[in-house]
């Protein structure tokens, strides 16, 4: 079984991935982190996260950078949606993500074009959204938690809309929900709440569990 989960930043997508996953007894990927360790890598090698020939050589990153703190960064996040909006990065990461999602009983991924590129026929698809304003909320405390407290609400505000509007106007897979996904938005929920509305979504989609005997 496939569930797709993609949704702008911070709309609680990767949480919501991860408690499916656990929820399911799935493995899960979260591919957010593939192209993070991409522009990581590139500001790195001290190349520029729009030119094609930089981006694609730190396709070659090591894996070990998927676990660096570095990657939480709003600037890897940025150079993220950056390296991210050139079609061969993303062909070079497709591969990789589709493996994934082919592993013998399934996985759980998250992203932005999981249900529309990667798994176009997964069982089931949420796309998770909330306002801008709530997801920046979370993005500030959760980097303030994190350590890094040098940086303001309204920059984060900035940065999460500056992303948005690249990653859903970019011509290669652009941040849009399938056309069969089910949408959620956790922008008044908590995180319970929004997990297991999450949970009541799939189990409809597969025609199981607490909603089909609703
Ligand atoms: N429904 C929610 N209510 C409050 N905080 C949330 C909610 N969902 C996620 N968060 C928090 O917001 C931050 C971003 O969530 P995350 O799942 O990483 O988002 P995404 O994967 O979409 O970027 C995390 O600190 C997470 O704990
Ligand atoms: N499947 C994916 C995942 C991420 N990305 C890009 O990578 C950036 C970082 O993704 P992420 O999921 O780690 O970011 P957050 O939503 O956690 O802030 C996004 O802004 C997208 O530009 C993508 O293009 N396709």
């Amino acid at each position: 079984m496939i569930i797709a989960v993609d949704g702008p930043a911070a709309s609680g997508k990767g949480t919501i991935a991860r408690a499916l996953a656990a929820h399911f007894g799935l493995p899960c990927l979260d591919t957010g982190l593939l192209y993070r360790a991409v522009g990581v890598q590139v500001l790195r090698d001290g190349g520029d996260p729009e030119n094609e020939a930089d981006a694609l050589a730190a396709c070659a990153f090591d894996d070990a950078l998927l676990a660096d703190p570095e990657l939480k960064t709003e600037i890897a996040g940025a150079a993220a949606s950056r390296v991210s909006a050139i079609p061969a990065v993303r062909a070079a990461l497709v591969a990789r993500q589709r493996a994934f999602a082919a592993q013998p009983g399934g996985a759980v991924l998250d992203g932005r074009d999981i249900g529309t590129v990667i798994a176009p026929d997964a069982d089931a698809k949420l796309f998770v959204k909330a306002t801008p304003h709530v997801r920046a909320r979370r993005r500030h405390d959760e980097l303030v938690r994190l350590g890094h407290d040098d940086i303001s609400f309204d920059r984060v505000l900035a940065d999460i809309r500056a992303r948005d509007l690249r990653d859903s106007t970019r011509a290669a897979a652009p941040l849009r929900p399938a056309d069969d996904a089910a949408l959620l938005d956790t922008s008044y929920m908590d995180i319970d709440a929004a997990v297991d509305r999450a949970i009541s979504l799939v189990e409809d989609r597969l025609g199981i569990g607490r909603a089909a005997t609703r």
